[in-house]
C-alpha cells in the first residue's frame, strides 16, 4: 500500500468579491502518494490553480477551510514563518510562466542560490555554486557554468522552464506541484521537460500534482487523474480506468474532444458552453446539469456526492448512468447505463 504524502480533506478556498466570499474550490478531498503523479484536469476556471495555490499557501487573501495534511501535519493556514520552512524545500512548485516566475534583473545562478541558501544557510558559497552547476546539468542545460551568470531574457523558453524546474527541485522536494509546466513550449521540448519531471520524481520518490489541460500529457505522465469542474472533483480514477471507462458526462465530454487516430466514429461528441464565472457558479444540485439540458432533471442527485463505482474509481452524481451525447440516439444508450 502506498504512503499518503498529502491528504486534502474537504478543502474550500473562497475569494472575496464585493461583500461576499465565493468558493473556487468547494469541498475537495484528494490524496497524493509518494512516487505518484496525480493529474488534475478541467477547463479554464474549474479551480485547478486555486487548489494548487491553496496547498502552497500562496493565497493570502482567500479564505481557506478544511485540512491540508502534508506528512500528517495540517499546513492549511500555517503562519508564514512556519510555511516558509517547508515551502521551497519539502513542498515545491513549478510555475506556468517562466517569464513571470523568474526575476528578469537577476542572474539565473543567483536566483537558484536564493532558494538554496534559504534552507541551507550553512553550506559555503563555493559549495552552493558547485551544487547549482550540477543542478543545471541535471535539468540538461548546456554550458551550465555560463548559464549560471546569464539573465533569464538571454535564454530560450525551454531553457527558462528548465531553470524553473532547477529552482523547484533545488531542495529535493517531497511534493512537487507542476501547474501547466509545458503549455508554453513546443512539442519536442515539452516531451523533454515531462521526461525530466518523471525522472526527478523517481529519483526523489516525490509525489507530483500535475495540473494540465492537455489529456495527452495526462495519458503519458499520470498514475491517477482527478477531473475538476466548477470547483468540485467530478471523477477520480487510475489513469487507465479514466481513459478506458470514463463515466461522468464532463469527463466523457473532455475525452471526446481528443481526436483518436483509429477513430471509428465519424464525428466527435462535444458539449458546448464554458465553466461559469465564480460568482455565477451553480451551488445547488449537479453543477454540470446546465450544460446537458437534454438530460432529465430527476436523474440528478439533490446533493451530488462522489460514489465509488469500482475500487478507486469515484464519480459524482448519479446522472452519469443516464447520460448520452445529444448527437446520439437515446434509445441506443443501454451501454451507458452502468452499475452504480
Ligand atoms: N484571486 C482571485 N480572486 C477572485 N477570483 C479568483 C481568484 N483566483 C481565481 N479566481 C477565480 O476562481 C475560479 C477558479 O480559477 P482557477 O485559476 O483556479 O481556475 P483554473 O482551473 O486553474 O483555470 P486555468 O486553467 O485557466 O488556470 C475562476 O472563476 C477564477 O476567476
Amino acid at each position: 500500500m502506498s504512503n499518503p504524502l498529502l491528504e486534502i480533506k474537504n478543502l474550500k478556498t473562497s475569494f472575496r468579491i464585493g461583500e461576499e466570499y465565493y468558493a473556487a474550490v468547494d469541498d475537495v478531498s484528494l490524496t497524493v502518494n509518494e512516487n505518484e503523479v496525480l493529474a488534475i484536469v478541467g477547463e479554464s476556471g474549474s479551480g485547478k490553480s486555486a487548489l494548487a495555490f491553496s496547498v502552497m499557501g500562496l493565497h493570502n487573501r482567500a479564505k481557506i477551510e478544511g485540512e491540508i495534511l502534508f506528512k500528517g501535519n495540517d499546513i492549511a493556514n500555517l503562519p508564514p514563518k512556519k510555511l516558509n520552512k517547508i515551502r521551497g524545500k519539502e513542498l515545491s512548485m513549478i510555475f506556468q510562466d517562466p517569464l513571470t516566475a523568474l526575476n528578469p534583473l537577476m542572474e539565473v545562478g543567483r536566483q537558484i542560490d536564493e532558494v538554496l541558501f534559504l534552507h541551507n544557510s550553512k553550506l559555503p558559497k563555493a559549495k552552493r555554486k558547485e551544487y547549482i552547476v550540477e543542478l543545471l546539468e541535471r535539468v540538461e542545460i548546456p554550458r551550465p557554468e555560463h548559464v549560471y551568470n546569464q539573465f533569464p531574457h538571454e535564454l530560450s523558453g525551454g531553457m527558462r522552464q528548465r531553470v524553473i524546474i532547477a529552482i523547484a527541485i533545488a531542495n529535493q522536494p517531497e511534493l512537487l506541484i507542476a501547474d501547466e509546466p509545458t503549455t508554453a513550449l513546443d512539442v519536442t521540448i515539452q516531451a523533454q521537460i515531462l521526461d525530466l519531471i518523471r525522472e526527478l520524481k523517481n529519483d526523489l520518490n516525490s509525489g507530483v500534482i500535475l495540473i494540465t489541460h492537455d489529456l495527452g500529457v495526462v495519458a503519458e505522465m499520470a498514475d491517477r487523474v482527478a477531473v475538476m469542474y466548477a470547483g468540485q472533483i467530478v471523477e477520480v480514477a487510475d489513469v487507465d480506468m479514466l481513459f478506458n471507462n470514463p463515466q461522468h458526462p464532463y469527463t466523457r465530454s473532455l475525452l471526446s474532444s481528443i481526436p483518436l487516430l483509429e477513430d471509428e466514429q465519424d464525428r466527435l461528441h462535444v458539449i458546448h458552453g464554458i465553466v461559469p464565472s465564480l460568482k455565477n457558479l451553480p451551488r445547488e444540485g449537479c453543477r454540470f446539469s446546465a450544460r446537458m439540458p437534454w438530460i432529465d432533471d430527476d436523474v440528478h442527485e439533490e446533493h451530488p456526492e462522489l460514489h465509488e463505482i469500482s475500487p478507486g474509481h469515484f464519480v459524482r452524481c448519479t446522472c452519469y448512468k443516464h447520460f448520452y451525447f445529444p448527437e446520439e440516439n437515446k434509445e441506443d444508450q443501454s451501454h451507458d447505463i452502468t452499475q452504480s
